[in-house]
């Protein structure tokens, strides 16, 4: 086994203890120094010896002199504690030296001696000091053991006797045969030890009891004038403590710690023990060794020089209990007697310079070899990784230059793919490019809106807002393959349109101006009529597109960001819309001019021409009637001009498609021959007279033969007809212009969406990797063909549109693919419309404009508009039937009202066009449906648009 304290090289062996700098913090304490005072002896109080001692207090013992004594020396001690003559042994010990003694249970190692001269109580002290502390250390045992089953603690005591040591020789009480010549061998690691020293175990406190017993009964004693039971040397009773504590499962701590009751022999004078012979040398041999301890105990208390603790082999046995590894306590005895003053003084001075020593108490760890293994393993790996491990400083530079590199190596790669993400959008946009410039750009697109554009009103959304959310949810998905390039590309293939359509427009009244020139006849309204036109015209020409930055066709700038370029688009949009509106205005202004023209040719004609003239005007009346819808006189019209744009032009039979997208060509050679031919052909005043201009030559005047009637006639009806087509023509560039409009405005509204989208973080350029259109399947249109507009309708009812607005959509929609635009237009202007109204609280003037539509449908009308079989039918229908004025309102007012059931709505529309006059084909034209979206309060609402048709219509 090893002894160890902490911090102590592994390497010290058993049962020696050892201070060690390195290990744990000393306890630096002083020696604990007691007083006690015995009671005079019988021989004392026989011999009428004095009191010459009193202890005073607990700390303080006091020197009673005689009263004509003259006192030189001092007279006042003070040590730790004072025990007088009352005091019991017990006493002494548990209030002197209990906790020194006990000490040695947790590895410390303990020393209690009694110093005195002879027969002054220190066997007598120490034998009971002896028994209480090896009572208080059993019953320790036994508690700790009991108590501390669980930590598996505890505790082996060995006795070791010595006796006579220092004196003669050293002898070994509990080894009688061992012989008087125990040497004492100086051990580098346990320190002093007597050699062959006998051990024994003690089992128990009986055990330990009768060793202590045959070591008291060996001891030498002798008999001299003071003491009759003179100890004639030291004794030394060692008891080792072994104690194990085990904390945790791999963790068992053990101590050792020596407790020495020591019983030196009495320092005697020979003139008062008597001593003669061998009991004089006993005292010579007692007092030198004394004497040695006295010199160490002085030196110990100056702190300085050599401590002779080899002059005696007391102080070296002594030696770690002397300012060492132990704590230590020291009973002094005195004789209270007057006749021992002096020796009593000198015990004093001696306790005196003892409680001045320090010691330097350790704890005594014991480290099993297993245990020493382990630590020592441990430490191997320890250095063995020190020396393994760098120094930090350089560590952190090796780090802090991989980081570097690793820093490095990141920022070639963002470069690479910074260069990469270039490359692909160098390349997208030349694909784009390339893909602009040779694809045809397809006729219809789904072009498609977001609710997000649209005010959100949480829980006051109405029955059908989820199904339309839905869809327009779906639509906005589709929103994403349209690309910017290519909203960019509409608007100019759009204004390119623009420009055509007011080219045309030009030439039309180019056309009509040279019709008018025939007419002139000094009447003054049709000089200015020309004039006016003259003036339209010119102020038509002024209408010029803006300048484009990129032709049709050509490519936008890939310098400038998409973004940049759409909001330059939008810029530029809205400020054209003026000019739309303008050419709107002018086209107008026209065909008042025209209307105004026509209603002029009667007043020109012969009185006898009034039949006929009456006849052409109600026949115009008439035409005006239905002439904004009305389809003209297409032979004629397309005999008077000729245009790719014209509906009906030779192009009718290309699809709408290709008409709409496709850049028309004029071609300005054929047009004017055409229009030559046509002015030949149809003008026979221009081709029989040549110079229409002339009143001379006019064919009223240059022949009389000539029927003039019937040429007037001719002439009036030819000039009617042409203007009739000219204005029917003009009707359909006003409708051209319209649907350019809410083209426009669509794709305007494609750009705004985009930008919020961009605005919300969302990659324009990541659309261009996505199919720009997704053209609907026949199969799939129809499906959403259906799912719309029944969304239209519920949609319908919500907003309460007028019914006539219904019925003419309803009719005029029937899936058809070029519907698709018309349907998600309606789609999204009801949605709007349907968020604005909720926003303004439903405050609506829909369901007025309802109502008045239903008014307008007369019941003279719904007289009119069925014959008794239909009437029965409708009336049977409905549920209702029709007789007096409120009943037929009743009647219509059961019109559109169920938008969830299809037959009703079919009845529904059948009955308003039959009562309104509606057909198909006839009176209605899907270019009517222009694009507005202005907010219902506003003067200009969409309704608008209606309340003109009604007018038209005379509803
Ligand atoms: N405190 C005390 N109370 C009563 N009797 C005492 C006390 N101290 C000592 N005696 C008695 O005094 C006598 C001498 O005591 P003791 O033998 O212990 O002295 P000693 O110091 O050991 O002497 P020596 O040095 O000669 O051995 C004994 O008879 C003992 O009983």
């Amino acid at each position: 086994m090893t002894v160890k304290t902490p911090g102590t090289p592994a390497s010290k062996i058993d049962r020696t203890p050892v201070t060690t700098p390195g290990g744990p913090r000393a306890r630096e304490e002083k020696i604990v120094v007691t007083i006690r005072l015995r009671p005079l002896n019988k021989r004392e109080q026989s011999s009428k010896d004095q009191i010459a001692w009193e202890c005073t207090n607990d700390h303080t013992i006091e020197y009673r002199p005689n009263p004509h004594e003259r006192v030189v020396q001092p007279t006042t001690f003070m040590f730790d504690k004072v025990f007088g003559p009352d005091s019991s042994t017990e006493t002494v010990y548990e209030d002197g030296v209990k906790t020194v003694a006990l000490s040695a249970l947790m590895g410390i190692n303990a020393t209690i001696f009694a110093y005195g001269q002879t027969s002054s109580g220190k066997t007598y002290t120490m034998r009971g000091i002896t028994e209480k502390a090896v009572n208080d250390i059993y019953m320790h045992i036994i508690n700790v053991s009991f108590l501390n089953l669980l930590h598996h603690h505890y505790v082996n005591a060995h006795l070791s006797y010595l006796h006579n040591f220092g004196v003669r020789d050293n002898q070994d009480l509990l080894n009688s045969e061992s012989g008087r010549n125990l040497k004492l061998l100086d051990d580098p690691e346990k320190g002093t030890v007597v050699e062959k020293l006998v051990e024994e175990t003690a089992k128990d406190n009986q055990h330990l009891r009768h060793l202590i017993h045959i070591c008291d009964a060996q001891r030498q004693v002798g008999e001299t004038a003071l003491n009759d039971t003179s100890s004639r040397s030291h004794q030394i009773i060692r008891l080792t403590i072994e104690s194990t504590l085990r904390e945790s499962s791999d963790c068992v701590r053990s101590y050792v710690a020596s407790l020495n009751f020591v019983d030196l022999a009495g320092s005697e004078r020979a003139s008062q023990t008597n001593a003669e012979g061998a009991r004089l040398r006993e005292g010579c041999h007692i007092n030198l060794s004394l004497m040695t301890l006295t010199t160490v105990i002085r030196k110990l208390r100056k702190r300085s020089g050599h401590i002779p603790y080899r002059d005696s082999k007391l102080t070296r046995i002594l030696q770690h209990s002397l300012g060492g590894n132990a704590r230590t306590a020291i009973i002094c005895t005195l004789s209270p007697a007057s006749s021992h003053v002096e020796q009593s003084r000198n015990t004093l001075f001696f306790a005196t310079r003892a409680k001045e020593v320090t010691n330097n108490a350790q704890v005594n760890m014991v480290v099993s070899e297993k245990q020493l293994v382990k630590h020592l393993q441990k430490e191997v790996a320890r250095l063995e990784a020190e020396l393994r491990t760098p120094d930090p400083a350089s560590e952190k530079d090796v780090k802090i230059r991989q980081m570097e590199r690793e820093m490095e190596e990141l920022r070639r790669q963002r470069d690479l793919a910074q260069s990469q993400v270039d490359d692909l959008r160098r390349k997208l946009e030349e694909e784009q490019r390339a893909k602009l410039s040779e694809l045809p750009i397809p006729a219809k697109k789904c072009l498609s809106f977001s609710t997000n554009l649209l005010p959100k009103h949480d829980g006051m959304e109405l029955s059908c807002s989820d199904r339309t959310r839905n869809t327009l949810g779906r639509q906005t998905m589709r929103q994403s393959s349209t690309a910017p390039f290519t909203l960019m590309h509409e608007i100019r293939k759009l204004e390119h349109l623009q420009e055509q359509l007011g080219e045309e427009a030009n030439r039309a009244l180019e056309v009509l101006q040279k019709e008018v020139a025939c007419h002139r006849q000094g009447n003054q309204d049709a000089a200015e009529t020309i004039a006016k036109l003259q003036a339209e015209i010119r102020g038509m020409r002024a209408i010029e597109p803006s300048p484009k930055e990129v032709e049709v066709g050509s490519v936008v700038s890939v310098n400038k960001s998409v973004s940049a370029n759409l909001k330059e688009e939008i810029t530029r949009l809205h400020s054209q819309g003026s000019t739309i509106a303008d050419l709107e205005e002018k086209l107008e202004n026209v065909q008042k001019s025209i209307d105004k023209l026509v209603m002029s040719l009667p007043a020109n004609a012969d009185q006898p021409c009034k039949d006929v003239n009456q006849k052409a005007n109600n026949s115009a009346k008439k035409k005006k009637k239905l002439l904004p819808l009305a389809s003209s006189n297409s032979l004629n019209r397309h005999n008077f001009i000729k245009s790719p744009c014209s509906p009906l032009s030779a192009s009718r039979q290309v699809s709408n498609a290709e008409i709409e997208n496709r850049a028309p060509v004029f071609d300005d050679d054929a047009m004017s021959g055409d229009t030559q031919a046509v002015s030949e052909k149809d003008t026979p005043t221009k081709s029989e007279g040549g110079d229409v201009s002339s009143k001379e030559n006019t064919p009223y005047r240059r022949s009389s033969s000539v029927n003039m009637r019937k040429m007037q006639r001719m002439f009036q009806n030819a000039a009617e007809e042409n203007v009739r087509s000219i204005k029917a023509y003009v009707t359909e560039l006003k409708e051209r212009v319209a649907k350019l409009q809410y083209q426009k405005q669509l794709l305007v509204c494609q750009v705004l969406e985009l930008e919020a989208n961009e605005a919300a973080g969302y990659n324009l350029e990541d659309d261009m990797n996505v199919p720009e259109i997704q053209e609907e399947s026949p199969a799939s249109w129809h499906v959403a063909f259906r799912e719309q507009r029944q969304q239209i309708i519920e949609l319908w009812d919500v907003c309460h549109v007028s019914i006539i607005h219904r019925t003419q959509f309803y009719l005029l929609f029937k899936g058809d693919t070029a519907d698709q635009i018309y349907m998600e237009v309606e789609l999204r202007r009801l949605a709007w419309l349907q968020q604005h109204l909720v926003e303004i609280g439903n405050a609506s003037p829909a369901p007025s404009q309802s109502t008045e539509a239903r008014k307008r449908v007369s019941c003279k009308e719904v007289d009119d508009a069925f014959d008794s079989r239909g009437k029965r039918r409708a009336v049977h229908e409905m549920g209702s039937t029709v007789g007096g004025k409120q009943r037929k309102m009743q009647f219509i007012n059961k019109l559109w009202t169920n938008p969830h059931d299809e037959r009703h709505v079919q009845e529904s529309a059948e009955i308003v066009a039959k009562l309104v006059g509606f057909c198909e084909g006839g009176n209605m034209s899907k270019e009517m449906f222009e694009l507005n979206f202005v907010l219902p309060s506003d003067k200009r609402h969409w309704f608008i648009g209606w309340n003109q048709i009604s007018d038209l219509l005379h509803l």
